[in-house]
């Protein structure tokens, strides 16, 4: 078991495009850490620098308390899981979970014995003799975690191990996936561009866009404070409500109506400065009656959430969503307000969080 560390870590690849800029990410012995943005914004090329089969361009990669920035994939005690489990369709379970026991010259005996134990704690006992052709796509994602755990290695890298699982096989896959990782106690940095699943399954992550890190934090401070309109735009399943406002005195004015400072930004604003104002919409409170602090407007949309509603009020001309319990969802084009939790609303400066 090993930290990571990555020190000012650069790649640029032939042709120029800059995928990582300059990244420092420390990640303690033990932790489970997601890797979250948008398609494209290098969350593999990050993966593939740490396991080595992308050279980085400048900075250092750290595992443990050895510098492997020049280390060759195989010298590096690391072990990766791709996107497409990159099974050999040729070999049964046994000895796809043995291969990399037999790369490091493991005899035959120890490498059934270890293949068998680990594909036991996985559920896959039954299923050994069988080739990756007569699994199914859950059974396929055990034997690729099950060839990774027979490894041993220091860390462990899983590019959206999941994305070829249906949606409650995948559900049943993370819960596992966690409770393994917590047994293991092995360093883990999972990618996905899923945000449910990164803030359901890491202890910290990190959210990237466009080779930067934007911000590092548990599940929690990512969700309820966003350090910037990016990553509160980003997360959540349904994106937070960012409103153009006005510092008033000790209001602010917001799609034309008053709402309280909210408490992160108490005692931080001028009078008269523009912000950007951000509540998510399960900490808006709706009403059909005015409320002190309300935004009021017309409800245009109504979305079934499945145990609540997502409540559109156009105000003004603006957007602003509520999340209202089942049984409690308005008609559409009746008036309808808005209040947010002033200890949950946050304002935005230049895009970055006002916060003490
Ligand atoms: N081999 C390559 N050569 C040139 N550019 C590349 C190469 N691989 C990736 N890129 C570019 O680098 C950037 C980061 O790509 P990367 O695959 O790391 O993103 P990602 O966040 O993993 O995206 P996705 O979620 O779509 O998989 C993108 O702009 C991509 O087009």
């Amino acid at each position: 078991m090993a930290a990571i560390e990555l020190r000012g870590l650069t790649k640029v690849y032939p042709g120029g495009v800059k995928a990582l800029d300059s990244l420092d990410l420390a990640i303690p012995d033990g932790e489970f850490f997601a890797l979250l943005g948008p398609s494209g914004c290098g969350k593999t090329t990050l993966l593939r620098t740490i396991a080595g089969l992308e050279t980085a361009t400048g900075g250092a990669v750290v595992i443990g308390d050895r510098d492997v920035t020049g280390v060759q994939p195989g010298g590096r005690d690391i072990a990766m899981v791709f996107q497409d489990y990159a099974l050999f369709p040729h070999m049964d379970v046994t000895d796809n979970i043995a291969y990399p026991l037999r790369i490091k010259k493991v005899g035959k005996a120890d490498r059934q014995r270890k293949a068998l134990e680990v594909g036991t704690r996985l559920g896959l006992d039954q299923l050994m003799d069988r080739r990756p052709g007569q699994l199914s796509g859950g059974q396929q994602q055990r034997v690729a975690l099950a060839r990774v755990m027979a490894t041993q290695a220091k860390a462990f890298l899983f590019d959206e191990p999941l994305s070829n699982l249906d949606a409650r096989l995948r559900l049943e896959a993370r819960t596992f996936l966690k409770k393994l990782q917590r047994e293991l106690g092995v360093t883990t940095v999972f990618v996905t561009h899923d945000q449910a699943e990164a803030l359901a399954m890491a202890d910290r992550m990190a959210v990237m866009e466009a080779g930067h890190i934007r911000q590092i934090g548990t599940p929690a401070e990512v969700f309820q404070r966003p350090a910037n309109t990016f990553v509160a735009g980003f997360i959540g399943s349904t994106p937070m409500n960012l409103l153009d406002g006005t510092v008033r005195g000790d209001t602010l004015e917001v799609a034309g109506c008053k709402v309280p400072v909210p408490v992160s930004a108490e005692g931080l604003l001028v009078d008269g400065e523009r912000i950007v104002y951000g509540v998510r919409p399960e900490y808006n409170t709706y009403s059909a009656e005015p409320a002190e602090g309300s935004l009021g407007g017309k409800v245009a949309i109504v979305e079934n959430l499945g145990a609540s509603h997502l409540v559109t009020l156009e105000v003004g001309d603006v957007l602003v969503q509520a999340v209202v319990p089942e049984g409690d969802e308005p008609e559409l084009g009746v008036d309808g307000f808005a209040t947010p939790r002033r200890d949950r609303a946050l304002v935005y400066r230049d895009g970055e969080l006002v916060s003490a």
